[in-house]
Parts: C-alpha cells; structure tokens; sequence
C-alpha cells in the first residue's frame, strides 16, 4: 500500500482559496510528496476508471524521467498559427504566477507541469482526422507520478476558486486515496486486428519521384514526404495495450501516450527535439536509415554502409547544419561531434548526432521549440520552403506526427520530442505515419521500402505483421 504522510495541502488549499477570493481568479495549489515505489504503467492503467480521455505518459530513453498523469485541472490550448509557442507559454506562466507550491524536492518533471504538444503545421488544411487536438494543446494534470533518478514523487494540483472552502481539502483527499489505492488493472489483448489499409501508396512513390525530380534544380534540397497506414480492429483497442507493448519492445525510445476527447496519440520515437535542464540545451540529429541485419555480421555490415553512404551522409548532414544554426542563436556554446554515430533501434539503425548547449540565460525552451521544429529531419530544407511544399504534395494530415510532444515543468524544465513512430488510436481503427527524407538521390522505391521499416515498431505494438 501506498501511503502519504503528512501534508501541508491543508494550508496551502485555505491560502489559495483566500488569495481566489481577493483576486477573483483561480489559484493552483501544487503538492509534491515522495512516495514509495508506483510503477507508472499500472498508475496510467489503473487511472482508466476515473479518468479516461484524461490520461497521459512520458518516458525518455533512459528512463531519468518517466512521468504519467491522471486527469486536467487546466487545458491550455490555441488554434491557428500566430503565436503559438509564445501564446501558450504567457498563458502557463499566467496560470502558475500564482500557485501555491509546497514542494521541498525541487526535482524536474515534478509539481505544476503541463504535457502536450504541438502540431506539425496549422496552416495544413484539416481533414477532421484531428479534430480532438488543437494547434497547441496542453495539459495539466491533476494527479501526477513522475520517476525521476530512479525515485517516485506524486505530484496533487488542485485548483481552488472564489467559491470554494475547506471542504475541497476532504474531497482532494478522497479523490487522492482512491487513486493511490486503486487495484492494478489487467492489461487487455489487443483486439484482432481485421485490416491494415496502406493509403495510396503508389500515389506516394509518384510524389517522391516528382519531387525528386524537382530538387535536382531548385533552392529546395530536402523535404520529408510520410505516408498513413489504416488499421481496423474486431473491437475498440485499449492505448494501454499498445503502451504495455511498447514499454516491453522499444525501451531505447521514448514513449508516449496523450489522450485527449476520446482518442489517444501514441508512439515510441528514437528522436529528442530539445531538453532543457537548468542552463543545459540538449538536442539530437537523426537522420539517415537503413535496416537491422540478420545476424551481428550483417547487422555490422549494413551499419558500415550506412556511415559512408554519401545519399544518407547529405540527408544527415542537412540536420546538423539546421540545429547547429538554430542552437548558436541561442547558446553560448554549443557542442556537436564532426561524424555522426549509428543510433541501433530494434528494426532500424539510424545516423546520429548529439548536440549539447549551454542556454543563454532567459532563453524558454519553446523559443527552442519554435526555432527547431521542423528539423530537416522532419521537414526539410529550406525550412519555410520544405513546409510549404508538404503543405501542397502530401496527401496527408500529419496532425502531430512529426511534431514536438513533451513537457515543461514550472523551472523551466522540459524536453519534447519529435512525435514519429506514432499513431492515432480512434476506438476501432488507427492511423499509423511513417515519413522519409526525399534528397535529389533519392529513389521511390527505397524509400518506400524506408517507411515500411518505419512502421514496424507501431504495427507491432498493434498486433500487426510486416508489410
Ligand atoms: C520521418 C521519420 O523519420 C525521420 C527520422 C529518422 C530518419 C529519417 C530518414 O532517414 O529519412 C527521417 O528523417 C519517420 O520515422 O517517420
Ligand atoms: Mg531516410
């Protein structure tokens, strides 16, 4: 069992409730409590009952945070394009100017936090497709677990108003215990899985054979071109069915969960967009692809090829030269290794490059956002260019794959990651997305072959084969 001590909650719910009266605004109280040991997963999984469509999970690669969340005590969301990034940061540090924090860890991912994302371009027409997720959308959580170097924190937000009084302190209390009590829920089998539908995809390899066409004579020199698989499944699957799955086969990736209106946006991307700790920038090249050998010798061989294969050497080197440019703007120094190294998923191996900063102070990390994404990773190159010319080839509606997904704590802590190896869960059916960097050597064929790589972690996850 799980117990709490002591609380100061009492107290800081009364102070907020009072300060609520005097400025007739909602004031946050945030607690921070160390606890024993919760696994995260059955925290997501056994937060089903209360708080389904209200849910979401985070862990990075090396688990130094695996962070879930149970309920909204506050959605910050905008739609359209203007001033996203800065309209939803105003609109956090408005909402937690005042919160009352009793917290005495003071370890990142803990207290007031919002998780959420944005999409990959608001100018994109809609399809409907993504019509449960705004152009920035974020959330606060009510209930949080955050595992941060290996110990658990559970994290209460509470939002006290003019109306209410001592009471709400009971309730949170009751609502508190029930969580932390509540059983481990058995994970469900995923459903049959009755039909993957490849949405046109000779229609794609046209496109890339245009476009291929096309850089060979233009200012452009990279875009990245994705295509959607389309599941159907016997009965409604369960995101924690696919996020059991994931947590089991892609443990070197970081893994997502983000529910919202009923649907769930879920992935495991082997990318960091950026990561922000005290004044330490961290950001990732990856780009550039081949797959997993048979057996270590092959698997050695076709990791050889990669690092001196000059198509994928451009691809990669296309990204270092965009985040290298963006980070100097606005880092004091900024680190990043000559040669990329070979990042090894488990049906994937990829070029990469890691790249290190040092922030110049008062630099917020969705200005870091804003700059970076896309990355030609994701987009291309010229950025504004590349995005354009998704925006008028690509059949389809990215919604946020590709997109920044992530947290930002109330330090100004964060780290968001590039929303690929995603789906879209919908009840009976799912999206799947898998793009590709398309340079002027590229070839339709291989590319496509690249994608249906791609898709593997996610059709797995589903209880899918292989195309
Ligand atoms: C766009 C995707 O991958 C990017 C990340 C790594 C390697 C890539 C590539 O080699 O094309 C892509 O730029 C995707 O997985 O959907
Ligand atoms: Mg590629």
């Amino acid at each position: 069992m799980v117990t709490i001590q002591e609380t100061e909650l009492r107290e800081g719910i009364l102070s907020a409730i009072r300060l609520a009266k005097e400025t007739v605004q909602p004031v946050l109280v945030s607690e921070v409590q160390k606890i024993a040991d919760i696994d995260p997963f059955s925290f997501f999984n056994a937060g089903r009952e209360q708080f389904l469509g209200e849910r979401f999970f985070w862990k990075d690669p090396d688990s130094r945070h695996i962070i879930a969340g149970l309920g909204n005590c506050r959605l910050i969301q905008h739609d359209g394009v203007r001033g996203r990034f800065t309209k939803t940061e105003k609109e956090w540090n408005r909402f937690i100017e005042t919160a009352v924090i009793l917290d005495e860890y003071k370890t990142s991912g803990t207290g007031p936090l919002m998780f959420g994302g944005f999409s990959f371009d608001p100018l994109k027409e809609k399809t409907g497709l993504w019509s449960k997720f705004s152009d920035s959308h974020f959330h606060v959580p009510k209930y949080m677990l955050t595992v941060a170097g290996g110990q658990a924190y559970f994290t209460s937000n509470v939002i006290c108003t003019q109306h209410d009084d001592a009471d709400l302190y009971e309730k949170v209390l009751q609502e508190r215990q029930i969580i932390l009590l509540a059983q481990k829920q058995p994970v469900l089998p995923m459903p049959a899985l009755q039909e993957v539908i490849e949405i046109a995809p000779e229609e794609w390899k046209e496109s890339v054979s245009e476009l291929v066409r096309e850089l060979k004579d233009s200012p452009l020199k990279k875009v990245v071109l994705a295509r959607e698989l389309r599941l159907r499944f016997s009965k409604a699957a369960e995101a924690e069915s696919v996020l059991f799955r994931l947590l089991k086969e892609q443990q070197g990736s970081f893994i997502f969960a983000f529910e919202s209106n009923g649907d769930c946006f879920i992935g495991a991307t082997p990318e960091r967009l950026v990561k922000k700790e005290g004044n330490s920038v961290f950001s990732a090249c990856l780009a550039g692809s081949i797959g997993r050998g048979a057996d270590s010798d092959s698997d050695e061989k076709l990791g050889r090829s990669l690092l001196e294969d000059q198509k994928n050497l451009i691809e990669h080197q296309y990204v270092v030269d965009m985040i290298r440019e963006a980070m100097e703007e606005t880092c004091d120094e900024v680190i990043i290794p000559a040669t990329p190294q070979l990042m090894k998923m488990k049906y994937i191996q990829h070029l990469y490059t890691p790249v290190i900063g040092k922030n110049r102070r008062g630099t917020p990390i969705f200005s870091l956002v804003d700059r970076l994404h896309p990355t030609p990773a994701l987009g291309g190159l010229p950025k504004k260019l590349a995005v354009e010319k998704i925006r008028e080839m690509e059949r389809l509606d990215r919604g946020y794959y590709a997109a920044p997904l992530g947290w930002l704590d109330h330090n100004g802590n964060g780290e968001f990651a590039v929303a690929i190896r995603s789906a879209l869960l919908q009840g009976e059916e799912a999206s799947l997305f898998a793009g590709c960097g398309i340079v002027a050597d590229s070839d339709a064929d291989s590319e496509y072959r690249e994608t249906s790589i791609k898709f593997r972690p996610m059709l797995n996850a589903f209880g899918g084969n292989n195309l």
